[in-house]
Order: C-alpha cells, then sequence, then structure tokens
C-alpha cells in the first residue's frame, strides 16, 4: 500500500507503470475512490508512469471535518505531486477531479503540461442544490441520496446489470465529512475566469446520458481554452471509465499520443 503524509494528511495512492516515463495524474469524482479507473488502466499505453490517488475523505485516504475549500483539495493534488516528484503530468480529472485539474494548472504550471477535463466543468450545479445534498448527508447519510446518484452517474442500461451494487456500495461506503466536504468545494467553485486564461492542450470528455454535467457544460468549459478538443461518448452516463472503457482508454491514448506525451 502505497501512502503519503502530506501536512499531516495520510493521502493513499497508486504509482504505477515505468518510473521513468512521462506522467498521468487522475483525480476522481465525488463518492469514488481510485478504483475509478481500474477498467482503463490496462487499456492504456505502456512506457507512462500512471499516479492515481483518493481524494481527502475518500476511499483509504484521511478524512477531515467538513467543510472543504477547492484550494485544499488543489493544494493536495499539489503537495502529491511534489511528493513524489512529477512535473509536466498529463492530469485526468473526473467532475470535482476535473475542477482540481483546472485550479493545478493555473496554480502549478510547472505541474500540469496537459490537461483532461472529464465529465466535468468551470462550474457544477447551484450552491443550493450542493447545500441540499450537505444537508442530506448530515441528516440520514449518503445512503440516502444513493438512488440518485446512481441515476446520475450511470445510463439506464448499465444500472441493470449487477455491477451497480459494487459502485453503489463504493458510493456509500464513503465518509460523510469526505462526500458533503467535496460538495462544499464545489458549491464553491467558479473557475470561470481562472480556466479562461488557460493555454495549454486540454481535452474534454463527456457521456451523452450525464445526468450531472451534461455534454453542453464539458464543451462549453473546454472552449474556454482556445485549440481545445472535444469527445463525446454515447450511451455513457457521469462515469464513461466504467461504462465504456475501451473508448475511453482509445480517446486518452489519442490524446497522449498527439501532445506527445508518451
Ligand atoms: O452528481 C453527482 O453526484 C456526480 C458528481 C458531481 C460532481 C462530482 O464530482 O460528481
Amino acid at each position: 500500500m502505497q501512502i503519503a503524509e502530506l501536512d499531516g494528511l495520510a493521502v493513499h495512492y497508486r504509482d504505477e507503470g515505468d518510473p521513468k516515463g512521462p506522467p498521468v495524474v487522475f483525480a476522481n469524482s465525488l463518492g469514488t475512490d481510485l478504483r475509478l479507473w481500474d477498467k482503463v488502466m490496462p487499456l492504456l499505453p505502456q512506457g507512462l508512469r500512471y499516479i492515481r490517488y483518493d481524494k481527502r475523505g475518500h476511499g483509504l485516504t484521511e478524512g477531515t471535518p467538513q467543510p472543504y475549500s477547492m484550494g485544499t483539495l488543489v493544494r493536495d493534488a499539489e503537495q502529491l505531486m511534489d511528493h513524489l516528484g512529477v512535473k509536466e503530468a498529463l492530469f485526468v480529472g473526473l467532475s470535482i477531479g476535473g475542477m482540481i485539474g483546472q485550479g493545478l494548472a493555473v496554480k502549478r504550471m510547472d505541474l500540469v503540461r496537459s490537461l483532461v477535463i472529464s465529465n466535468s466543468g468551470m462550474k457544477i450545479g447551484v450552491p443550493s442544490m450542493w447545500q441540499d445534498r450537505i444537508d442530506a448527508v448530515n441528516a440520514s447519510g449518503i445512503e440516502s441520496l444513493a438512488d440518485a446518484v446512481m441515476e446520475r452517474w450511470f445510463s439506464k442500461s448499465f444500472r441493470a446489470t449487477p455491477e451497480l451494487t459494487a459502485w453503489r456500495n463504493m458510493l456509500v461506503r464513503q465518509t460523510a465529512d469526505g462526500y458533503a466536504g467535496c460538495s462544499a468545494a464545489i458549491s464553491g467553485t467558479d473557475f470561470y475566469t481562472p480556466t479562461s486564461g488557460l493555454r495549454l492542450p486540454v481535452l474534454g470528455i463527456a457521456g451523452t446520458e450525464d445526468g450531472s454535467t451534461p455534454p453542453d457544460l464539458v464543451r462549453e468549459t473546454v472552449d474556454l481554452v482556445p485549440g481545445s478538443k472535444f469527445a463525446l461518448i454515447r450511451g455513457a452516463g457521469h462515469l464513461p471509465c466504467v461504462e465504456k472503457p475501451e473508448e475511453y482508454a482509445r480517446i486518452l491514448t489519442d490524446f497522449i499520443k498527439e501532445t506527445g506525451h508518451a
């Protein structure tokens, strides 16, 4: 097991692939841990270094009391990369992970060479919606949200498979502080201006059935950066790396090659 002690916080991560290869760093969505990338990982090109981690209060990473700020979550990613000696990475962030990627790219140009904004946006939802979720989690636990979350995460056909139970379990086993803390961070984030100033290769990935960050939001976000690319995965919800791993890996691999990151 790989744990980094960052400012007193025990952060669980996985550092795989070629330790000397160009680095790729993955950041997960709200309510998921680093297993989010399990299906995609073996389909990606060899010769690169692949790092993924559990956000604060998620997976095996330690939690702290809610609320969190986006600045704190960006700092966690920054500290992990500094700890591992990683620079000029391709940063792949899904949902809140895509927000962390935008914030990190603005703050530390030396760390982020190129960016994938997957199923994410410069702003996600509205504060009242996030406050309702925070209140529900604190009053009744994540379980009380789980059915509605599954409808946003996955297409109808995927929800009919036995795998759904495993992903639902992943969601409900996160800590209330982690889930509500990260919800507060999303609620307080609007990256329209900072993301508009980014000048680096950017790829947006969206799923046609995404009930959280619809394709138009992803497209509008990546369109803020000149020269950005956009890929739409048909039949997938908010987590296309789970529903359509082959297509997701092919899109990432093409971007890796196009940007000369291999
Ligand atoms: O709506 C959801 O639960 C999915 C989601 C929104 C932001 C994020 O990271 O995940």
